[in-house]
């Protein structure tokens, strides 16, 4: 606890989590901030944020059970001008309305980069090679009397799409270039500083690569932006992989291309409404199911936490923001 200080005299902090989510972080906040956790009240949430949040400044959100900040929750909140979260991607933010209420938001940044590129990798591998496939094979007891496992599909030279080529895009095509991939990219805009080839619709650059590994964010614009005509494009031998968020592919488009034999296979961190998922994927050797984990490991957790304390220790004191969300 900061020194002298009674917990009711810390800087207030309103959490809006799944409780079991916060709770591995708790410890390190509660001893710098009075933090305001509205499970632990009966309440429901818009009455106990309206009841006990009038005057709270700062919000940390670790996302998780589709939770969204809108304004319904913004209007219980007239003091606030820090939102902090803890993630990359910031789809369960309403940016456009924190913006227009002088809310500053500060965001994970670059910090899972690294990650969730391995990530992409290893379901790319995993979907390619059968790796996945072939363990179920082994522990199902299989090999001793059925020999014909199926084929794999070589990751070395292969055309790879890349869609949204930001910091984890940027990593992801880093590490490819490794296995002597030929790379390309879709991208809002073309990178001046960038040699891989650049293509300004999704659908050419399907139509053009034998993967497609999606890294960027959720938007309107993106929205269901991998719908049918692009998987058709990629093809019967194309693969995706997705580790932005679920709901940029048509995922009831999926699942019938993956059973039709219109595309090859599928690795998926995400889903449209982790952490339910359709059914239809359980049955599919051709798909390779990941519980949106792709940013979690023990080091970037404990580079989380110090991000997330040093956006909060700043704001409270006057300094700019450790990671800003600039859009
Ligand atoms: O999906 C995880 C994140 O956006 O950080």
């Amino acid at each position: 606890m900061a020194v002298g200080r009674q917990p009711n005299e810390l800087p207030q902090v309103l959490v809006l989590s799944p409780p079991a989510i916060f709770t591995s972080l708790e410890s390190q906040f509660s001893i710098r901030f009075h933090m305001l956790k509205p499970w632990d009240s009966k309440l429901p949430l818009l009455q106990f944020l309206t009841s006990y949040a009038q005057s709270v400044p700062a919000m940390l959100v670790v996302p998780g059970d589709r939770l969204l900040v809108n304004s319904a929750i913004l209007d219980c909140l007239p003091s606030l001008k820090l939102v902090v979260t803890t993630s990359a991607g910031v789809d369960h933010l309403d940016v456009a309305e924190l913006r227009r209420r002088g809310v500053a938001i500060a965001y994970a940044g670059n910090l899972f980069s690294q990650d969730v590129a391995d990530m992409a990798v290893g379901l790319l591998i995993d979907v390619l090679r059968n790796v996945s496939a072939g363990d179920r094979f082994v522990r199902l007891g299989l090999w001793p009397t059925q020999r014909d496992f199926p084929l794999a599909l070589k990751l070395s030279g292969k055309q790879i799409g890349i869609v949204g080529l930001g910091k984890i895009g940027t990593e992801v095509a880093k590490r490819l270039e490794g296995f002597g991939c030929r790379i390309s990219y879709n991208s809002r805009t073309k990178k001046p500083l960038v040699s891989y080839s650049y293509y300004s619709n999704v659908h050419e650059l399907a139509a053009n690569c034998e993967a497609l590994i999606i890294c960027c964010g959720l938007t309107a614009e993106t929205r269901h932006m991998i719908d049918r005509e692009v998987m058709v494009a990629l093809g019967k031998d194309g693969v995706i992989i997705n580790v932005g968020r679920g709901a940029i592919v048509d995922e009831t488009e999926l699942i019938r291309c993956l059973i039709q034999g219109e595309i090859r296979g599928a690795g998926l961190d995400v889903f449209e409404n982790d952490p339910e998922i359709p059914k239809e994927l359980f049955n599919l050797d051709n798909v390779v199911l990941s519980p949106h984990v792709a940013v979690l490991t023990t080091e970037s957790m404990v580079g989380l936490t110090q991000l997330a304390l040093g956006n909060l220790e700043a704001f409270f004191s006057n300094k700019p923001l450790v990671s800003p969300y600039v859009d």
